[in-house]
């Protein structure tokens, strides 16, 4: 299968300090990508590189098998993705309002907005709260908001930066369970960076693990988790107090449920 996204010999630097050095990663159609690691390690960069967010130093990165000019990516690529936040970084107005937004600067149809703006909110389950204003949500209704104005523009590739870590832990595990049914049912492509092991571990189908700039590994997430190499333990074992039987060949799935997670 050829890849979504190509990087090649990338570098990132800041100040002439390296911040990223990844010589390639790809992203394929289809998948949901974790990138997890410990703080600075450079997730965020990768994420915005990926996007076209940022800029590159140095190396080149390839959509659909073609090269995008460094800091110069067309809007046409731009627009097909998506980003969401740890912050929800919702518009004051309403959460109909918010839902559309990317739809009215596409300039679709009135009507076709409407449809689809109650589609997604009843994907999302917020569709009581359509006339709200968006002050006013909780931090979990602000995040469904969040997603939805994401994903209505049905992008290729949805970037997920830590759109979880700020919600408590009944809240994070609902939305997640939503938010995973919705993501294989539309077979959308996401990246997903986050710094914790169970949101990785019941989202993601692969997971690149990152430490001061690198990908030191990458592959299936089971396989990654079960088999981690010296560079990738190091940073897993410190979820060892949280997931013992992480150091045995099992990862705990039994933990998980009794969390409330159904794998
Ligand atoms: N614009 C910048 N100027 C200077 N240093 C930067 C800049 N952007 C990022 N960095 C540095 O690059 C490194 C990687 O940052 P990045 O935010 O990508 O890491 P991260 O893995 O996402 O971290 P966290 O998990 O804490 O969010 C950090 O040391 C950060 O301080």
């Amino acid at each position: 299968m050829n890849p979504l996204i190509e990087l090649e010999n990338i570098t990132y630097k800041k100040q002439d300090k390296s911040i990223l050095q990844i010589p390639e990663f790809q992203v394929y159609p289809g998948e949901f990508l974790g990138i997890i690691g410990p703080n600075g390690a450079g997730k965020s960069t990768l994420l915005k590189l990926m996007s076209f967010l940022d800029k590159q130093t140095s190396g080149n990165i390839l959509y659909r098998s073609k090269l995008v000019p460094p800091g110069n990516a067309p809007l046409d690529l731009r627009r097909k993705f998506s980003i969401a936040l740890q912050q929800s970084l919702l518009l004051d107005g309403t959460v109909f309002q918010n839902i559309a937004l990317g739809l009215k600067i596409r300039k679709i149809p009135r009507k076709t907005i409407k449809e689809k703006v109650e589609l997604w909110m009843d994907r999302f389950q917020i569709s009581h709260l359509a006339k709200k204003n968006t002050a006013t949500l909780s931090g979990g209704e602000a995040q469904r908001v969040n997603l939805a104005r994401a994903m209505i523009v049905e992008p290729e590739i949805l970037f997920l930066d830590e759109p979880f870590s700020a919600l408590d832990f009944p809240t994070k595990i609902k939305l997640m369970e939503d938010f995973k049914a919705i993501m294989e049912g539309t077979g959308t492509t996401a990246v997903f960076v986050s710094h914790d092991l169970m949101e990785i571990h019941f989202l993601t189908n692969r997971l690149a693990i990152t430490i001061n700039g690198e990908v030191q590994q990458s592959g299936p997430t089971k396989r990654v988790l079960q088999h981690p190499n010296a560079a990738a333990s190091s940073f897993l074992n410190k979820w060892k107090k949280f997931y013992p039987e992480l150091s045995s060949s099992q990862f705990p799935e039994s933990k998980l449920k009794t969390a409330g997670i159904n794998l």
